[in-house]
């Protein structure tokens, strides 16, 4: 089964949530993968099962870039917050290149995470 990785930064876990739940169908269908407080929001709220790291400014974001190097995930969602400074902001900019190095398909933001998932609908 492939593996999809969704990270949202504080001020955008609503619009994670608001989009995790307007895609159940398709994502039910795949491992999901998440940093700690992302994907707790994610259990509660759409009640999906979901494998957690660590919370992003501990270390989640460089968890899940290993797993993007061992090829171990097929897709990132990474919401990040474009108005907010971040403690962690090396780590963030290792795991998006990561996702280049390794040609993985990575939304930054809604518009191109559901562009990602329609793309999902049409292949199954
Ligand atoms: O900070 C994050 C990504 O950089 C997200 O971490 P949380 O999901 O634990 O809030």
């Amino acid at each position: 089964m492939k593996t999809i990785a969704l990270i949202a930064h504080d001020r955008k876990k609503e619009e994670m949530l608001n989009f995790v739940l307007e895609n159940k169908d398709v994502l039910s269908q795949y491992d999901l993968i998440a940093t700690a407080t992302t994907g707790k929001i994610i259990k509660e709220k759409a009640g999906l099962a979901i494998t957690t790291y660590l919370s992003g400014p501990l270390g989640g974001d460089q968890q899940i870039g290993s797993r993007v190097a061992c090829q171990k995930v097929d897709i990132v969602i990474f919401l990040r917050d474009p108005l907010a400074a971040q403690p962690h902001e090396p780590d963030i900019t290792a795991l998006l290149r990561l996702c280049d190095v390794h040609n993985i398909p990575v939304a930054t933001n809604a518009s191109t995470a559901r562009l990602i998932l329609q793309s999902l609908r049409t292949k199954a």
